[in-house]
């Protein structure tokens, strides 16, 4: 895994940016995986920016993002649909129809697993997809211990990440107990893959990311094995290495 260091958050952000407007450079159909939580904001605003200056445009590219809650819809403030809407989406010129998230508030979350797959075939699979990092290790909303032959599924998030998340709801009570995430083999099949880590509270992680041993135990290390997989992370993040 290619290791790119970078002084801020900022630097981070434009360094990230950059990846994904090669990769529209070197293909305007592109379809791009993306992330949600605190990280990759960053990273959208800069898209917005390149949008707004006429650098890059999203008319023909299709994106799909890693997970949503169980049982939130696309207008509830804590769905990451509304996320996505929010920090991205609605700012760009990228076409509702070619923007998928899987849909938490579904009768039959198993199904709604299986079709994103196929979605995801369809659209010939992920060129770049946008990675954060939890603490536990897990990406999208793959828990430590989880298959790497994982496909998108429904999980039961722990209780750390429930805990993580809170600051995002009213209360601890009100974060979801179940997702719906693309799974690990799903994420591997990425043509690239870009991990976004910033500050210290992540350093543990992202050592036993790099150094650690490859095991289901700590998700995120399967990233080892992805044959382009870049890491860009900040000093505070790459203190422990
Ligand atoms: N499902 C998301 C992950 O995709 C994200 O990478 C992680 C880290 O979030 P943050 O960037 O806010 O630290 O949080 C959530 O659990």
């Amino acid at each position: 895994m290619e290791i790119i260091r970078v002084n801020s958050y900022e630097e981070m952000s434009k360094t990230a940016c950059k990846q994904i407007v090669n990769q529209l450079r070197q293909s305007d159909r592109s379809v791009l995986g993306l992330a949600t939580g605190s990280t990759p904001e960053g990273l959208y605003q800069q898209l917005i920016d390149q949008y707004k200056e006429g650098n890059v445009s999203f008319q023909h590219v299709t994106t799909f993002n890693l997970d949503e809650y169980v049982g939130l819809a696309a207008d509830d403030p804590n769905s990451y649909r509304y996320y996505m809407n929010e920090k991205l989406f609605r700012h760009i010129d990228l076409p509702d129809n070619k923007a998928f998230l899987p849909r938490g508030d579904v009768d039959d979350p198993e199904k709604e697993c299986q079709d994103y797959e196929a979605l995801i075939k369809d659209a010939g699979h992920v060129d770049l997809q946008v990675l954060g990092l939890g603490l536990n290790g897990h990406i999208g909303f793959n828990e430590p211990g989880t298959s790497f032959g994982s496909r998108t599924h429904m999980v039961t998030l722990d209780e750390s990440t429930r805990q993580a998340n809170a600051r995002f709801f009213p209360t601890l009570d009100d974060v979801p107990k179940k997702a719906i995430t693309m799974g690990i083999d799903t994420i591997m099949e990425s043509k690239k893959i870009v991990l976004l880590v910033s500050g210290e509270k992540k350093a543990d992680a992202v050592n036993q990311l790099v150094n650690g041993e490859v095991t289901e135990e700590f998700p995120a290390s399967i990233l080892q094995k992805h044959p382009n997989a870049v890491l860009i992370a900040d000093e505070g993040a790459l203190s422990k290495l």
